[in-house]
């Protein structure tokens, strides 16, 4: 579904991604891990299209829908006006089978986006993203300023999604715990570049990925 050979981004004289490879099959869940700066945004926006490679190649072989690191709604807009906006370009209007998805998003249709919750943002966003039917969703740190709970209901959800309608997923995230929990494999990325990748049971077990991303040996500050 997500074919990425030898991708080459550089933002001026600085790289960002350094000869990435990475793939994603039909139906799979997939995370992709990495500190920040590290060049998962990169990945995410060349994926979707808004940033252009230097050299590589990035295939994806159905619709793709990404919801961005930090939302990115539209704050003065209604919660179902950002819904309808999400589906414009596949030419879908009806926003009541995202409704069917997520009920909470029937309830808050009326509001501003710009003054709901980070939670509740969180899932416009991803209502947006699936207004556009996509086969393929990239999503950029689900868990960004989210209460734990908030997390796992929209974790839950995707899953849900994965396992139902067999929509492939491609999770960006810092937190390892929640993304080992709902993927099968997964890729670290570090300083533009693949470090580790494999089945997320391997490579929680590997100890320079568990110190590194599940907090393992590493010391906690002291006051
Ligand atoms: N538009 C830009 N112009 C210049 N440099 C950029 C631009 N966007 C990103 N960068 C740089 O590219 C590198 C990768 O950034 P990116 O946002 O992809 O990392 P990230 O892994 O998503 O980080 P984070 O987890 O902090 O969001 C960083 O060094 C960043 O400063």
């Amino acid at each position: 579904m997500i074919e990425i050979s030898d991708l080459v981004v550089t933002y001026g004289s600085a790289t960002a991604l350094d000869h990435v490879r990475l793939s994603v099959r039909r139906g799979e869940m997939v995370a992709l891990l990495g500190p920040n700066g590290a060049g998962k945004s990169t990945l995410a926006d060349t994926l979707s299209g808004i940033v252009s490679p230097a050299s590589g190649t990035v295939e994806v072989a159905g619709r793709l829908a990404h919801i961005p690191e930090g939302r990115q709604l539209f704050p003065d807009l209604t919660v179902e006006d950002n819904l309808v906006l999400g589906g414009w370009r596949a030419g879908a209007r009806d926003p009541a089978p995202v409704f069917e998805i997520l009920p909470r998003l029937a309830e808050l249709r009326r509001r501003r986006a710009g003054v709901l919750s980070g939670g509740e943002q969180q899932m416009v966003a991803f209502g947006r993203a699936l207004m556009s039917r996509p086969e393929v969703l990239v999503v950029d740190e689900l868990s960004l300023g989210l209460a734990p709970i908030a997390t796992r209901d929209l974790a839950a959800h995707l899953v849900e999604l994965n396992r139902d309608q067999g929509l492939t997923v491609l999770l960006i995230e810092q937190n390892a715990r929640l993304a080992f929990g709902v993927c099968e494999r997964a890729y670290v990325l570090e300083a533009g570049r693949i470090v580790a990748e494999g089945p997320c049971a391997e490579l929680a077990e590997d100890p320079r990925v568990a110190r590194a991303y599940l907090g393992g040996s590493i010391e906690e500050p002291r006051r």
